[in-house]
């Protein structure tokens, strides 16, 4: 599977209700993520919410935007993640974004039974790994997800009081992430308490979009979105692209 080179990174906002999911649409949001971040970096919504914003987003098909949903933080156990990522794929979400935590000291064994596991899942969804760049990651490991079928990896912070992405790895390893995985044809998202400033620094390594919560609130990422904070990263993306 391979995914077009970016002209500009996308924006990806994640939202905590159907209503911000309408705001982040309005303010041109490319990806709408659909997240519950006061459970956790990758918070689950509920089954019913998860369905009735889906149904929302396709009756709006004449937006370009895509649909995103995280399963919710789990170990690498095989059960959990397939169970909560199967969860996700059923209530209609085109895209499930996965945490993976695979701190460069874990062994590469207990990967291979979970992808496994969503092999078959990835067949029929599109689905992202999030590593996180707050537990030192295994970045070799990304060719894994690209022999099982999935469709994206992406770096996240997993501690939101622990800095941004920036404070966990250096500008030449992000790049490093993202030409390997572009490499392998996945689509690559950058995320992890960016704020305004970061998109200068990130937007040039070409990611395929870069992730969005804290920035957009006017009082922290389990606040509300805050539209004037959504039109100033979407106008900071675009204008990266006109520049
Ligand atoms: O996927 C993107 C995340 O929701 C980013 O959240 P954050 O900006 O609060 O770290």
């Amino acid at each position: 599977m391979s995914v077009r080179a970016p002209s500009r990174p996308g924006f990806l906002a994640s939202v905590a209700s159907v209503g911000e999911m309408d705001v982040a649409l309005a303010a041109g949001a490319d990806i709408v993520d659909l997240k519950n971040p006061a459970a956790g970096a990758l918070g689950a919504w509920e089954d019913g919410a998860l369905r009735a914003a889906v149904a929302r987003w396709r009756a709006g098909a004449a937006t370009r935007a895509d649909l995103s949903a995280t399963i919710g933080d789990h170990p690498l156990a095989t059960e959990a993640i397939c169970a909560a990522t199967a969860r996700t794929a059923e209530a209609g979400v085109p895209l499930v974004k996965i945490g993976f935590p695979l701190p460069a000291e874990a062994a590469g064994d207990a990967l291979a039974p979970v992808l496994a596991g969503l092999r078959p899942l990835a067949r029929s969804t599109r689905l992202i790994a999030v590593l996180f760049a707050d537990q030192h990651p295994d970045l070799s490991m990304v060719p894994l997800f690209a022999e099982a079928g999935f469709h994206g990896v992406m770096l996240d912070t997993a501690d939101k009081a622990r800095g941004r992405l920036g404070a966990h790895l250096g500008v030449e390893a992000l790049a490093g992430f993202v030409a390997s995985a572009r490499g392998l044809g996945l689509l690559t998202g950058l995320a992890g308490s960016l704020r305004l400033e970061d998109i200068a620094i990130l937007a040039p390594l070409g990611p395929h979009y870069l992730g969005f919560r804290g920035a957009l609130c006017a009082d922290g990422r389990t606040g509300a979105l805050d539209p004037a904070r959504l039109a100033a990263v979407r106008d900071t993306l675009r204008g990266r692209a006109a520049a």
